[in-house]
């Protein structure tokens, strides 16, 4: 069921840095038996540059439309996972084409959990800042009204991953019978 839900289309996941976008992306993507495709380490492979050095290089603008063509072309194949980049759905062009042709998951996650996730590596350039878990604070309260736009929304609380894996599954299959879909607990 839950796997028919998606069609041809990809299941896109959105949500914060450290939200478990890739990790939990790559579980969904082995219990619906479907490819992974994750935008940041597509990014990374065409430009042969990891993400630091493309922000260091070129600025974020031009991080942002090399991530919008990713995306694009990762969307025009499916069905398969797609875990964005924590921007991605923060850019218009790119949430839009997220809403038409994928179907959206954010994995919502709050503040604590986050951050004892990112702090343990210093791998994204906008936590490179004097306070970063207050600019992670500033970006929560930023973001969180528009991945709430997002088709689905699971709680990708401190549990183990194939828990929140599962629950995306089931979120999907609920969705594909009409049911209510959001699986806070
Ligand atoms: N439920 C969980 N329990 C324990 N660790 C988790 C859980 N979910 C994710 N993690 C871990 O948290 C870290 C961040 O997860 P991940 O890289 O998947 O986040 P992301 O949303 O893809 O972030 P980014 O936007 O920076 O790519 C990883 O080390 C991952 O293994
Ligand atoms: O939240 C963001 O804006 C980002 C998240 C990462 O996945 C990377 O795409 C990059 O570090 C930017
Ligand atoms: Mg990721």
């Amino acid at each position: 069921m839950a796997r028919r839900v998606l069609g041809q289309r990809n299941l896109v996941f959105v949500g914060l840095m450290g939200a478990g976008k890739s990790a939990i992306g790559r579980l969904v993507a082995q219990m619906l038996d479907i490819p992974f495709v994750d935008s940041d380490h597509e990014i990374e492979r065409v430009s042969r540059m990891s993400i630091p050095e493309l922000f260091e290089a070129y600025g974020e603008p031009e991080f942002r439309a090399l991530e919008g063509r990713v995306i694009k072309r990762l969307l025009k194949t499916g069905p398969r996972v797609l875990s964005t980049g924590g921007g991605a759905f923060m850019n218009d062009t790119i949430r839009t084409m997220v809403l038409n042709d994928g179907l959206s998951v954010w994995l919502k996650a709050d503040l604590d959990v986050l951050w004892a996730r990112v702090s343990k590596r210093d791998s994204r350039p906008l936590l490179k800042t004097a306070n970063p878990r207050q600019t992670l604070s500033d970006l929560l309260d930023k973001r969180y009204p528009v991945y709430a736009k997002a088709d689905l929304t699971v709680w990708s609380r401190d549990e183990d991953k194939d828990i929140i894996a599962s629950e995306t599954v089931m979120a999907l299959a609920r969705l594909g019978r009409g049911q209510d879909t959001v699986p806070i607990p």
